[in-house]
């Protein structure tokens, strides 16, 4: 049966990598999970077994964390573009590069006196507590000229406790949902947005600002949306970043919507007046959509997790 090669990319994924810088006695950690994929004139590797053209993925780790040394982490995407910059043009066969990056985040511990100045015992400047929060993700695609950059975040989790109705909608036989005038809208975000930066002749946009700017609307337009649905809510996510951000031009929400059901506190004899709910894991709603600057085309895929 004849066969022929379809697609095809390899590298190392998941190389964790923690950076510490020592700034004096003050130290910051980066810590990321950095998967190379890279793909070009690799047929013979897999029809014939030369292994001329491969670069083994065991040097794609090494260079990992060689480049840590070398360029530090200044950010994902200024890391993610040293990496893929350099596969492709060392390297004749490479001809793609795709760099996808996890960022932990930490956060310094604060000292009893409520900041994080040495206060008599050196723990405090080189202490740090994983944040609960988000994981910070990021995308770079580079194939010799054209650079994509998509970052995004994950299992950011928040909640409005008020200004959340639900109602008007369509009501068949099989409808038992009630109206809702006042209940609790709650999500886990995961979102990814493509920046409009594609060309080493562009300003690169400063890509720790934009991340801490893209959050604080995305979150600003969560809190300050008087819903009537989460994908009102998700509109105004999207629309508030795409206004703000100039370096943004399409963001894509994956938004489960965490039900908060009131439980029925009658059976023993006590009225629940909107205050004692149920959080439910599952089944959840799924409310997805892509925002986009108007006149842009569509790029980031549907499924997030294929990203
Ligand atoms: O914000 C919501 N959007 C829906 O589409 C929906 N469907 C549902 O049962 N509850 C909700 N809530």
């Amino acid at each position: 049966m004849p066969t022929i090669l379809g697609q095809n990319q390899y590298g190392k994924a998941e190389n964790r990598v923690v950076k510490i810088t020592r700034d004096g006695d003050t130290h910051h950690i980066k810590d990321l999970n950095v998967s190379v994929a890279l793909s070009g004139d690799l047929e013979e590797v897999h029809l014939s077994g030369s292994n001329a053209n491969c670069l083994p993925t065991d040097t794609t780790k090494n260079t990992v964390y060689a480049f840590a040394k070398e360029y530090g982490i200044e950010s994902a995407e200024q890391f993610g573009i040293h990496l893929a910059r350099h596969f492709v043009s060392s390297q004749e066969p490479i001809k793609r590069a795709r760099i996808r990056i996890e960022e932990y985040a930490w956060e310094r511990i604060e000292t009893s006196d409520g900041n994080s100045r040495f206060i008599g015992a050196d723990e405090v400047k080189h202490s740090f507590v994983r944040k609960g929060q988000e994981v910070r993700l990021t995308e770079i695609t580079y194939d010799g000229e054209n650079w994509q950059v998509i970052s995004g975040l994950k299992d950011l989790i928040v909640m409005n406790s008020t200004n959340s109705e639900f109602w008007g909608y369509i009501k068949d036989q099989y409808t038992t949902l009630k109206e809702a005038y006042d209940r609790i809208l709650a999500t886990q975000v995961a979102s990814r947005w493509r920046f409009n930066w594609t060309s080493d002749e562009q300003r690169m946009p400063n890509w720790e600002r934009s991340y801490e700017q893209v959050k604080k609307h995305m979150l600003q337009a969560f809190a300050e949306t008087y819903s009537l649905s989460l994908q009102q809510t998700l509109y105004q996510m999207g629309s508030r970043i795409i206004n703000n951000r100039s370096e943004v031009d399409e963001i894509r929400f994956s938004l489960p919507n965490k039900h908060h059901f009131l439980v029925d506190l009658e059976p023993f004899g006590l009225k629940n007046d909107n205050e004692v709910y149920y959080a439910a894991d599952r089944p959840y709603g799924l409310i997805e959509a892509t925002v986009l600057r108007d006149g842009v085309e569509a790029r980031i895929p549907m499924d997030l997790t294929n990203l």
